[in-house]
């Protein structure tokens, strides 16, 4: 276990009891203040790794330590350590947003603190809404009080289970500039998504998980810059029904209904490739108007990743690729 490590998985498999393997031997250290986002598409074991952290779940074996407890062992005193706020928005309706907080935080054996109840409600912006009932708050107010509710007894570690599925564009960016915020107040935090966009913009380090497996975790930086490719997007003059035979065996696709050729190629080369698809191109007579180029995105690195298994296999992910994982608006 790392030194700095506030959560560390071992070995961690989940078989349930219909016989599907929804964990295969997963190891991963979340270090102590980043934020870390886990990315899969659905059904890659997401939220059965969370519930396993957080007690809901047995694990079939492995184990799991959160702020240096044993999740079975310590049961409570790990349990106190993490604030999940789950997929599904789960409150008594009727009850007051100040009761409901105030609650939760009793539900830990926590003696009661108004202070720190209102420090959570200001910092969320549901002080002016404390004394209303959850049935009369806004979808993204709801969405508050629930990360209210698993703040509300201090923990270290803060579990995020798909925090902006299916919330508009302006709440969604909402939430991230108040988890950075949480950040900094030294809250260790763990996301899962499955917006690619959401994990390049939040997150410190990024691990991808895919049918019960963690195929990769690095720096969100690191990621981008060693799988990371580039792209040459020619924008041709005529459109092409098919890449010319003599371009076969490139990494080359058609975009754009045929308007652009898509070149992806490995920026850190000496030989890019680009001079002499240029002169292919010249030699067969086709012109083009513009050239432009661009880095791979992560969501580039993640289609090859979860479906070719590989780095830098799928042409291109510009929206002409129907290949892409879920992406904001595709709901499960
Ligand atoms: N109680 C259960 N019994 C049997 N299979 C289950 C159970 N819970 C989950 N699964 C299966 O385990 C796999 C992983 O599910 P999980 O919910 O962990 O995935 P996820 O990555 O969180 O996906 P999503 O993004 O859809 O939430 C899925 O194939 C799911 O059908």
């Amino acid at each position: 276990m790392r030194v700095d490590a506030v959560v560390s998985i071992k070995n961690l498999h989940k078989t349930y009891q219909s016989g599907f393997q929804a964990l295969k031997g997963v190891d991963l250290d979340i270090r102590a203040g980043e934020i870390f986002a886990l990315l899969g598409p659905n059904g890659a074991g997401k939220t059965t790794l969370i519930s396993i952290i957080c007690g809901i779940v047995n694990p079939s074996s492995g184990t799991v330590r959160a702020a240096g407890h044993d999740i079975i062992s310590e049961f409570r005193a790990a349990r106190s350590a993490i604030g999940l706020v789950p997929q599904e928005i789960s409150t008594d309706a009727f009850e007051t947003v100040w009761a409901t907080v105030s609650f939760s935080r009793g539900l830990f054996g926590k003696p009661r603190n108004d202070a720190h109840i209102e420090k959570v409600l200001k910092a969320l912006s549901l002080w002016d809404k404390k004394d209303s009932k959850i049935i009369t708050l806004s979808g993204g107010m709801k969405r508050r009080v629930m990360i209210a509710k698993a703040l509300s007894h201090e923990p270290r570690i803060l579990f995020l289970d798909e925090p902006t599925a299916g919330v508009d564009v302006e709440l969604r960016r909402e939430m991230w500039e108040m988890v950075r915020q949480l950040r900094e107040q030294g809250v260790t935090i763990i996301l899962t998504t499955h917006y690619i966009e959401e994990a390049e913009e939040m997150a410190d380090r990024v691990g991808i998980i895919s049918k019960g497996e963690i195929i990769l975790v690095d720096e969100k930086s690191r990621l981008m810059e060693k799988l990371g490719r580039k792209q040459l997007i020619v924008h041709l003059s005529e459109p092409l029904t098919a890449v010319p035979d003599v371009l076969a065996g490139q990494e080359l696709a058609l975009a754009d209904e045929g308007f652009s050729l898509v070149y992806s190629y490995d920026a850190n080369q000496e030989n890019t490739g680009i001079a002499e698809l240029l002169r292919h191109l010249n030699e067969q007579g086709i012109d083009f108007k513009d050239l432009h180029s661009r880095q791979s995105s992560l969501e580039d690195i993640f289609v090859d990743l979860v479906h070719n298994g590989k780095p830098g296999a799928s042409p291109v992910s510009n929206g002409a690729t129907s290949e892409k994982p879920n992406v904001p608006g595709d709901e499960k």
